[in-house]
C-alpha cells in the first residue's frame, strides 16, 4: 500500500544546517553478511537501519544467526559461523544486495534455500550469478532467470575458477568473492564479458571481506583470488551513505546553502562520492556526464541538471533499466511531467534539457515514484526550486534513508501530507 502524498514548498532561504547521513547500505549488507559467516560476535556500528538492511538482517536469524540491535545504527551479530538451512523461504523485499549476496552465500547451508522478493524484484535479473555458480558444481536455478531462486546448499563454495559476466551488475562479483572465503580450496573469480561498471563497488566488497579476516588478490584487472580462509569475527565501523549524501550535496547547490554532513568528501569510499566533484560544479554541469561508476547518483544529477545553464546527456547507465524501477525511464518521464520534454530517453542515454528559468516557477506536478526511494529522494530537490511538486507514496525512501524527510524538515523544508 503506498503512503500519502507529500506536498513540498520551496523553501525562500538558502538551506543551512547540520544533517548526519545514514550508514551505507552497501557495507551495512556486506558486514552484516560477513559477519554472519564469522565464528563469534562481530559488533557493526554506524550501520544503516532500513528496509534494505533490515530484509538482510531478518533473512540471517532465519538462518541461524543472532542479530541484536542494541540501538539505532548498531548491530551485534552472533554466529555459529556457518549458516543453516532456512525452514521458509527467504523475502528480500527488492533489495539488491540482499537477493544477490545471499543467492551466492546461500550455497554454504547445508539443503535447499528458497530466496524471493515483491513483483520489481523479480523482474531484476539473476542468471548471470546462477550460471557461475552451477559452473562451480553448485544447483541453482530460476526459471524466468529473475527470482525467486532455489540453491541446493553443501556446506561450502567448492574451488577453482569461476568466470562472471557482471555487464548487468557489479553485485554479482562481490556476490561470488564473498561466498568464496568459504570454498574448499582457492578460488579464482574472473570477469567474463565487458568491464564492470560499478567497480568501486566490488572494490568495498574486498574492503570489507579484508576487514573480516579474508585474502582476496586482485591478479590483473579482470580476475580476483580468494583464499580459503573463511572469516574472523571483528568490530566494524560502516561509514555514511555516499549515495544519500548526494541529495544534501544537491539541495545545498541549488538553495546556495551550506549543509554539514559531519564527514569531508575524501573520506568515503563508495563510488557514488565522485558524484560531489560534478555536484560543485553547478550550473556548470558538463555536457556529458558518464554515470557508470557512480550510478545510483544519477537520478540525483539528472534533477540538478533540469536547473544547469547548458543541458547535459547521461551515458554509461543502461543498467539503470534494472534497478529498483527502470531508471532511465522514469527519470525522463517525471522530469517531462514537470516541463514537457525536460527530460528524454535516446537509446540508453538519458538528456536532460536544462532550464535554469525552472527555479521560482510554480509547475503543479504530482511525481510518480515507482516504489524507487532514489527517484522520490532526487524530485523532491526539484521540489526545493519549483512549486507545487508533490511527492507520490513518499515513504519508499525507507529502502534506504528512512530519515531523508525529516532531514529536510530539519533544514527549513516545509511540507504537507495530503
Ligand atoms: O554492490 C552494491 O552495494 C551496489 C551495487 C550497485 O548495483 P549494481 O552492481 O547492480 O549495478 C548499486 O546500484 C547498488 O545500489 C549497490
Ligand atoms: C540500485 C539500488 O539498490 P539495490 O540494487 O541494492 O536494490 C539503489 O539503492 O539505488
Amino acid at each position: 500500500m503506498s503512503s500519502p502524498p507529500l506536498a513540498i514548498i520551496p523553501p525562500a532561504h538558502p538551506l543551512v544546517g547540520r544533517v548526519t547521513p545514514p550508514g551505507s547500505k552497501s557495507i551495512t549488507n556486506r558486514a552484516l553478511l560477513l559477519a554472519a559467516l564469522a565464528r563469534g560476535t562481530s559488533r557493526l556500528t554506524g550501520a544503516l537501519k532500513s528496509r534494505d538492511t533490515t530484509l538482510m538482517a531478518a533473512a540471517l536469524r532465519q538462518m541461524g544467526v543472532v542479530v541484536d540491535e542494541p540501538d539505532d545504527t548498531s548491530f551485534v551479530v552472533t554466529s555459529p559461523g556457518r549458516l543453516s538451512r532456512p525452514d521458509q523461504p527467504l523475502m528480500l523485499g527488492n533489495a539488491g544486495t540482499a537477493m544477490r549476496f545471499l543467492t551466492a552465500a546461500a550455497a554454504l547451508c547445508d539443503g535447499t534455500v528458497i530466496l524471493d522478493g515483491d513483483d520489481a524484484m523479480r523482474k531484476r535479473p539473476i542468471g548471470p550469478l546462477l550460471t557461475a555458480m552451477q559452473s562451480l558444481g553448485i544447483a541453482a536455478a530460476a526459471p524466468t532467470g529473475c527470482p525467486p531462486v532455489t540453491v541446493q546448499g553443501r556446506g561450502h563454495f567448492g574451488s577453482g575458477r569461476v568466470e562472471i559476466d557482471g555487464s548487468l551488475s557489479s553485485q554479482y562479483v562481490s556476490a561470488l568473492l564473498m561466498a568464496a572465503a568459504d570454498g574448499q580450496g582457492p578460488i579464482e573469480v574472473v570477469l567474463a564479458g565487458k568491464d564492470l561498471d560499478a567497480r568501486g563497488y566490488v572494490d568495498l566488497t574486498v574492503a570489507a571481506m579484508t576487514a573480516f579476516g579474508a585474502k582476496v588478490e586482485l591478479v590483473d584487472r579482470t580476475t580476483w583470488r580468494v583464499a580459503p580462509t573463511g572469516y574472523t569475527a571483528t568490530d566494524f565501523v560502516v561509514e555514511p551513505d555516499a549515495s544519500a549524501s548526494t541529495y544534501l550535496w544537491a539541495a545545498e547547490a541549488l538553495t546556495q546553502g551550506r549543509i554539514d554532513l559531519g564527514v569531508p568528501i575524501e573520506a568515503f569510499t563508495q563510488p557514488d562520492a565522485k558524484a560531489a566533484q560534478l555536484i560543485r560544479m553547478f550550473p556548470h554541469l558538463p555536457t556529458v556526464i558518464d554515470g557508470s561508476q557512480m550510478q545510483d547518483a544519477v537520478p540525483t544529477l539528472a534533477v540538478l541538471a533540469a536547473f544547469n545553464a547548458t543541458p547535459v546527456r547521461f551515458t554509461g547507465i543502461a543498467n539503470l533499466r534494472v534497478k529498483e524501477c527502470d531508471r532511465i525511464r522514469a527519470l525522463a518521464t517525471e522530469l517531462s511531467r514537470i516541463r514537457p520534454g525536460l527530460g528524454r530517453e535516446d537509446g540508453d542515454d538519458l538528456i536532460v534539457a536544462a532550464d535554469p528559468g525552472l527555479a521560482g516557477q510554480t509547475l503543479p506536478a504530482r511525481i510518480e515514484t515507482y516504489e524507487d526511494h532514489r527517484i522520490a529522494m532526487s524530485f523532491a530537490l526539484a521540489a526545493l526550486r519549483i512549486g507545487g511538486i508533490v511527492i507520490l507514496d513518499p515513504a519508499c525512501v525507507g529502502k534506504t534513508y528512512p530519515g531523508y524527510w525529516d532531514a529536510l524538515r530539519a533544514l527549513g523544508v516545509e511540507m504537507r501530507q495530503l
